[in-house]
């Protein structure tokens, strides 16, 4: 149960985990709950009526609306009176085993203009069952024995539902130029200056934070959720397609987490950026999103596990420092624009994994990404970036190229370059930007730099 609900944990739009098993006892609901399921099955002609009752209400306490299974009209009242807002009708009659498909549309007529959900449950194989029983108001189906049997489970659930080929799924992100994010605003006025001028992002180094507020704000269309891309993707593609205000960064170098949710609170940040050696796991514990920090040293370490999904939401790629620290940031330095490309064309894992393991090439030409059967899940069990083994030259670029944001050594000047050269979702800079002693961002550089990116597309 634990693996089923982790492997689908990262999706954005993930589906329900549901135990479908012989519920007795509060003991094997709660254990159900703490296992990761989203919900239980409770069988109505097995269970007592006061125990059926005394279920159904502690399955609510914990969060979970069980699914409710019936196969008769007597059983459908019992249910219906809970009141039970997701009903299954088997039509197997779990007395003899015998299916009567027509079970469902039968009983189908006593939850009509009831607020409802009502699943068809056995006997299903075919497109014409389902949609036989769409036409009656049935509005889920229970396949066992026909999914089991599917030699290609993707192409069969596509088939029974009538889904197209999932072509849709593409990244929305990668057609734009990038996002802009500026680094080092000190002061509010400089901060409007340089939203004025088109910035995406601002990272404030300065207390000013909480009058960064400005009136621009415009909520994003949460109805138009992204479908299931990988994790690194559909973050992207979100944050690319929400206009408004620039959002406000706050970057943290190695500070206690209790620092950083305080700074959260109180300069009410829109992302934190994570810039040192934080663990992992803290982005799951901060309550906005974060991006984190990757150094990328000369030889090309610091992206292990790079695409690992499910804690952070974005990555940034800097140089690192020479001052030995292994911490980039700051420096004026430009990160090995070379190498970044490969790690961003590695990508993120497919989705939709080859049912077989591509049949074997030399070892030579494998690609990094092809050389491992993936798991239908994102990068969290997965990261197939070797610092060592960038992709073949040849390697066709993955579907899904590694969303990062390319930081260290940024200028009006370099960033066509870098842009066309590493393909990043969004860059960012900040000295680059600055004025001659470094004191003030040159708000004339800020709107040069910005208008660079905003020139350069990607074909
Ligand atoms: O394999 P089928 O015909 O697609 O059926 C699945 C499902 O309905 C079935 O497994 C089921 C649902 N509720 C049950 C209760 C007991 C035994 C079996 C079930």
């Amino acid at each position: 149960m634990l693996h089923a609900r982790m492997s689908v944990a990262n999706l954005p739009n993930r589906p329900a985990i549901l135990r479908k098993d012989f519920i007795l006892s509060r003991y094997q609901i709660l254990e159900s709950r703490i296992w990761g399921a989203d919900t239980i099955l409770l069988i109505v002609s097995m269970l007592p009526e006061a125990l059926l009752r005394d279920l159904y209400a502690y399955s609510l306490e914990l969060g979970m609306e069980p699914l409710v299974e019936v196969n008769n009209a007597k059983e459908m009242e019992l249910a219906l009176s809970l009141p039970a807002k997701v009903i299954g009708v088997n039509n197997r009659n779990l007395h003899d085993f015998n299916v009567d498909m027509g079970t469902t549309s039968r009983l189908s007529e006593m939850v009509k203009e009831k607020d409802v959900l009502l699943c068809a449950l056995s006997g299903i194989s075919v497109p014409q069952d389902v949609d036989k029983y769409a036409a009656e108001g049935v509005g889920a189906v229970l396949i066992g024995e026909s999914l089991m049997r599917a030699t290609d489970t993707s192409a069969f659930i596509r088939q029974l539902l009538t889904l197209p080929e999932p072509t849709s799924l593409t990244p929305s992100w990668q057609g734009k130029s990038p996002l802009v994010k500026i680094c080092g605003v000190r002061s509010p006025d400089e901060a409007v200056a340089i939203a004025e001028a088109g910035a995406d992002m601002l990272e404030k180094v300065s207390e000013a934070v909480r009058t960064l507020r400005f009136s621009t704000s415009t909520p994003s269309d949460s109805s138009n959720e992204t479908p299931n891309l990988p994790w690194f993707t559909a973050h992207a593609t979100r944050l690319s397609s929400a206009p408004g205000r620039p959002l406000i960064v706050g970057v943290f170098q190695n500070h206690p987490l209790a620092d950083i949710l305080h700074a959260v609170a109180y300069a009410q940040l829109d992302i934190v950026q994570l810039h040192g050696s934080e663990p992992t796991d803290w982005a799951r514990q901060i309550p906005v999103p974060v991006i984190r920090v990757f150094h990328v040293g000369e030889d090309g370490k610091g992206v292990e596990g790079i695409t690992r999904g499910g804690a952070h939401q974005f990555i940034l790629l800097d140089s690192v420092r020479k001052d030995g620290s292994g911490m980039s940031g700051g420096s004026g330095q430009i990160a090995d624009w070379e190498f970044v490309k490969t790690v961003v064309d590695g990508g993120e894992i497919r989705l939709f994994p080859r049912l077989r393991p591509p049949r074997p090439r030399p070892r030579r030409l494998r690609p990094a990404d092809t050389a491992v059967p993936e798991p239908a899940v994102n990068g969290a069990t997965n990261g197939h970036i070797a610092a060592a083994t960038p992709p073949a030259a040849s390697a066709p670029p993955s579907k899904y190229p590694l969303p990062i944001v390319l930081a260290g050594g940024l200028t009006a000047e370099n960033v066509a370059t870098a842009i066309e050269q590493v393909r990043p979702w969004a860059v960012d800079v900040s000295g680059g930007v600055e004025n001659a002693d470094g004191t003030a961002k040159d708000i004339s550089l800020v709107k040069a730099f910005i208008s660079s990116v905003r020139d350069t597309h990607y074909s």
